[in-house]
């Protein structure tokens, strides 16, 4: 992780036509942050992050990492942001079933370490979110809650700036609940910023601070 840098919204606003979901969001978040995002269903939690994540424009507004804003990056940039920066948590995971454990978390590197690093990485990931040994698993074979562990582990190894989790424990059970918290709460002791978009009172509690995003 190098050169921590906030994450600024300036007078965000989104809308599908003449649906607003968001009008002019301005927050600042930190690196060391966990920060939730809440509000009712529809609220445009997952289309904040994508916004964020550079998945889909905003309507309007900037959003700056830093000096760069990234509102005004053409198609490469946003890509390199996207590999470089960001770490993604999504509730289905977004891992490829055939392939190992191993070959997941390696998938989500933009260069590899070396062959012993990165095997050594990999054994420690997995090992912090209680797969230790997994690695030639191929995630088909795990369950649910394992496989979003699997995501989680990539995440560690990839060592991301700014981590865009949306519901990244709706379908676990309490102690995996727990693991994924405490690894999203290291990576901001490491100097991330970490949004978490989620309908959990109890993970929102857990977070250093909420943007509660409340239809105009
Ligand atoms: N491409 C699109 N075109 C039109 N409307 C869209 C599009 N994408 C999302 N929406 C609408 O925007 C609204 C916000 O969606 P979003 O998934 O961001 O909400 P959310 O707060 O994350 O909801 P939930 O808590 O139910 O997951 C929804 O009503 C959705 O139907």
């Amino acid at each position: 992780m190098t050169s921590p840098a906030s994450l600024t919204l300036h007078d965000l606003s989104k809308r599908y036509g003449e649906r607003v979901l968001w009008h002019q969001l301005s927050a600042e978040v930190v690196p060391g942050e966990l920060v939730a995002v809440t509000g009712p269903s529809g609220s445009g939690k997952s289309t904040l992050l994508n916004a964020i994540g550079l998945l889909e424009p905003a309507s309007s507004g900037r959003i700056t990492v830093g000096e760069d804003d990234l509102t005004r990056f053409g198609p490469g940039r946003a890509r390199r942001f996207r590999r470089d920066v960001l770490g993604y948590l999504f509730q289905n995971f977004a891992l490829v079933g055939s392939a190992s454990a191993a070959a997941n978390i390696r998938l989500g590197l933009v260069r590899s370490p070396g062959r012993k690093v990165l095997a050594a990485r990999t054994a420690a990931a997995l090992d912090r979110v209680g797969l230790g040994g997994r690695e030639r698993t191929p995630v088909y074979q795990l369950s649910g809650g394992e496989q979003q562990r699997v995501a989680l582990a990539r995440l560690i190894v990839k060592d991301p700036r700014i981590i865009l989790a949306d519901e990244p424990t709706a379908s676990l059970d309490a102690g995996n609940e727990r693991i994924v918290l405490d690894v999203l709460r290291e990576r901001a002791a490491a100097g991330g910023i970490v949004l978490i978009a989620t309908h959990s009172t109890a993970l929102a509690a857990a977070c250093d601070r909420t943007l509660v995003l409340t239809p105009p």
